[in-house]
């Protein structure tokens, strides 16, 4: 009998373009410990606290650090391979590298400094000037090409340092927090040239970014980092949705705890417990968020977890300990004032503030059950 056709087929081995990386590097205290894999034409967002190894890592495989374990392999080539003593030097990787501080040549204009690249690719002089003056233009730079570093504000010098690193058109481009030391408004415009250039069609882009909109606007696949560890991946509107770190959590402004359910009750681990108004089917530990916005805070008790039939009242006190705008609400950060209880965000009218911060020694805290979200831990 003739084999069935097979209706679906099994993902793709690793393709020969694209990125394939698990490394171990050891800078002082740091042991980092990451992998990393992108499909041709992917951009990988790397966030992380500071001191977490993000630049480490780019620089891993920008081959300007050692491994002590581990591989990498860019479009199909192996750039690094400890246990077959393999070590391509990093400057025939074929890697370009954004580094923070852009590093344009200064006694180079933008457009030499730009043409830099393409001249060490072999091109003759008028041609990689040529290929210069392009990727100006397309970063919206051409006006500063005769223009030397010195004379070039923060947002410029970026602009011709991205161009610079797109001009050799890598198979795996590294960039390492390229909107950080910008304005906000030359931020949305470089994050902007980024989306439009980022990246070439059979290369790979990966992109450290302390800003959770960056890897939201430019990012197929982000991995959060801390400590030199990988803590949590996937498409970053995922992550974002479901933080799994206190990290994520506060970057996208939601709170985090980790807790152990039974039934309804969900105790958090630090003090303090809630009630959630779907039930898992386990008792377990948990991570638990909640929007700032679902936050109750009134000078006392309203209602108790009863009008959910579920026991004596909930939530905790919590004293003010600060005050921020967040769009139309205002954030407010509060502490327990005794042992149950966490520290949290809630979000208020503006017009309800001066009604709980003005003399009022302690808030009273609570969540809705049906804002209780539970993902397993
Ligand atoms: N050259 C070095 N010598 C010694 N230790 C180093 C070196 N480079 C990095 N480290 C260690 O690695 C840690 C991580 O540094 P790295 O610059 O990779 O972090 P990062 O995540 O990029 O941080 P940031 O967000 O602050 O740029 C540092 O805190 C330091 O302990």
């Amino acid at each position: 009998m003739a084999a069935p056709t097979p209706v679906t087929t099994p993902d793709p081995p690793a393709p020969d373009g694209g990125l394939d990386a698990a490394v171990r590097v050891r800078r002082g205290d740091l042991v980092l410990d990451a992998a990393l894999t992108a499909r041709p034409g992917q951009v990988v967002a790397v966030l992380g606290p500071n001191g977490a190894g993000k630049t480490t890592l780019l620089r891993a495989l920008a081959g300007l650090v050692p491994l002590v374990a581990g591989r990498v392999v860019v479009g199909g080539q192996v750039l690094d391979d400890v246990d077959a003593g393999v070590r391509v030097p990093a400057y025939r990787r074929g890697v370009g590298l954004l580094p923070q501080d852009h590093l344009l040549l200064p006694h180079l204009d933008a457009r030499d400094n730009v043409a830099f690249g393409p001249r060490a690719q072999g091109l003759p002089r008028r041609r990689a000037r040529e290929v210069a003056d392009r990727w100006l233009a397309a970063v919206g730079a051409a006006h500063l090409a005769a223009a030397r570093p010195r004379a070039l504000s923060g947002g410029q010098a970026q602009r011709v340092a991205l161009a610079r690193a797109l001009a050799v058109r890598p198979a795996l481009l590294l960039l390492d927090e390229p909107t950080a030391a910008l304005d906000a408004l030359a931020r949305l415009e470089v994050r902007s040239l980024l989306r439009e250039h980022l990246p070439r069609a059979d290369g790979t882009g990966v992109l450290v970014t302390h800003d959770v909109l960056d890897a939201l606007a430019l990012a197929d696949h982000l991995v959060v980092l801390e400590t030199g560890r990988v803590v949590q991946e996937g498409p970053p509107a995922a992550v974002v949705a479901a933080p799994r770190t206190p990290f994520v959590a506060g970057l996208v402004g939601l709170n985090l705890w980790e807790a152990t359910v039974h039934g309804v009750r969900v105790r958090l681990d630090g003090g303090g417990e809630l009630v959630t108004a779907v039930a898992p089917a386990r008792p377990g530990p948990v991570l638990v968020t909640v929007r700032p916005g679902a936050v109750r805070v009134a000078r006392a008790p309203v209602g108790t977890a009863d009008d959910a039939g579920t026991g004596p009242a909930d939530g905790w006190p919590a004293r003010l300990v600060g005050l921020e705008h967040q769009g139309q609400a205002v954030r407010l950060r509060l502490q327990p004032t005794g042992r149950a209880g966490a520290a949290l965000l809630a979000d208020v009218e503006p017009d309800r503030v001066a009604a709980l911060s003005v003399g009022a020694p302690e808030l009273w805290v609570q969540v809705p059950p049906q804002e209780v979200v539970l993902q397993p831990r």
